[in-house]
């Protein structure tokens, strides 16, 4: 890649900015505040000059909140301004749905979320390093163009990201698990600090610290994201109130002065904290550690418009997320092999998905 428009020069897209300016891309920076644009130039971003008319960037990166990307992403094409557009929306389902809408082109988009953000927003809380080590998902369909995959592809890797290939709606129903969910939690824990009275708040302590650290986050840009998915993060929440009933019935249970209900309630407080451990204990390494270790399973890839999107989509079909992608190119020949790192748990499943659908594998 050498050149590049951010559009959006706030956390995300100054980062981004950052990462490809450090690594030798021009990189053209565009955001509706001048002031963010100005500051983005200042931090080494890039240059606040448009793209010389005529003359396309390789890759746009959309980073405005996530109202306003399939507009964004539909002006960009319209405009003819990039020859792929990713963008870096938390909500991948409908801004798609939306720019189908708009009569955008999804053969050169690609939608795509790094999964690696801060509770402050704009251009000063930007990092060039923001993004490494950290998984990157990118959503491609069976029409996205494999140049588009490609440009994301090296945006990533000089990111220092890791691509995680996934379904939009899969996405979706994740990152409510893991993203929508816990922001919303963190905001009901601080809530309850309005209103204390400021002895008890002069206590606060590191857990405390800890659990409302995202609490702090723009709301406007959570309004954006919660709208954007609401079915997936209320099914989660429906599931956490049944276990605050538990926790309240078994804390009543603790009040009591019968025994046996006593009992009862150390059980139930118990048996929470134990399924806490459990899940705690499956969140993956910290910022830049990997996470698991990966199996291998490897293709044969001809140099045809679409193969990356097809195979990525047929492990998408099988339930298979792909965690990282190498892809070694065989000198004078119109083929390559292509590694595809997966779950150990999920090479039986993934190598019968391709050898069904005519993927000739290797060893
Ligand atoms: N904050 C995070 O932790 C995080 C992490 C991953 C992805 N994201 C996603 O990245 C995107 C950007 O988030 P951010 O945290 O960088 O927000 P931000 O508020 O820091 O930056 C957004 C920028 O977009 C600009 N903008 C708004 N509307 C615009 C438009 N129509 N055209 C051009 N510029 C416009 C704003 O002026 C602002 O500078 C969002 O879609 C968000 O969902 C955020
Ligand atoms: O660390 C943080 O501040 C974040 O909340 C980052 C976080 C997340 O939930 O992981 C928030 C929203 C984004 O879409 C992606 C990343």
């Amino acid at each position: 890649m050498r050149t590049a428009l951010v559009l959006g020069t706030g956390l995300i897209g100054t980062s981004a900015a950052l990462a490809l300016s450090a690594r030798g891309v021009e990189v053209h920076l565009r955001d509706r505040d001048p002031e963010r644009v100005r500051t983005a130039v200042a931090l080494g971003a890039g240059t606040g000059e448009e793209p010389a008319p005529g003359s396309p960037v390789d890759l746009a990166i959309v980073a405005v909140p996530p109202a306003h990307l399939a507009a964004t992403v539909a002006d960009v094409q319209r405009a003819g301004l990039a020859r792929g557009v990713i963008d870096v929306g938390s909500v991948k389902g409908g801004p798609r749905r939306e720019l189908l809408e708009r009569g955008g082109d999804l053969t050169t988009y690609l939608g795509s979320h790094p999964m690696s953000g801060r509770e402050q927003s704009g251009p000063l809380a930007a990092s060039a390093d923001l993004f490494e080590g950290r998984p990157w998902v990118l959503t491609p369909t069976q029409g996205t163009d494999t140049e588009v995959l490609n440009l994301a592809l090296e945006l990533i890797a000089l990111c220092g990201a890791v691509p995680v290939v996934m379904d939009a709606d899969a996405h979706d129903r994740a990152v409510a698990l893991v993203s929508h969910t816990p922001q919303l939690l963190s905001t009901l824990v601080a809530a309850r600090l309005e209103e204390a009275a400021e002895t008890d708040v002069r206590l606060c302590g590191q857990g405390i610290r800890d659990v409302t650290r995202i609490a702090g986050s723009d709301p406007a840009m959570w309004v954006d994201i919660l709208s954007a998915n609401p079915g997936p993060v209320a099914d989660i929440l429906a599931a956490v109130a049944t276990d605050l009933d538990a926790a309240v019935r078994a804390l009543r249970e603790l009040e009591s002065a019968d025994e046996a209900k006593r009992s009862s309630g150390t059980a139930g407080v118990a048996e929470l904290l134990r399924r806490g451990n459990a899940g705690r204990a499956r969140v993956p390494g910290k910022h830049g550690q990997a996470p698991t270790a990966y199996e291998t399973v490897t293709v044969l890839i001809s140099d045809r418009p679409g193969q990356l999107a097809r195979i990525f989509a047929d492990a998408g079909s099988v339930g298979v997320n792909i965690e990282d992608v190498r892809i070694e190119h065989a000198t004078g020949q119109q083929a390559g092999r292509m590694q595809l790192m997966v779950e150990p748990g999920a090479v039986p499943v993934l190598e019968q998905a391709l050898r069904e659908r005519g993927w000739s594998l290797r060893q």
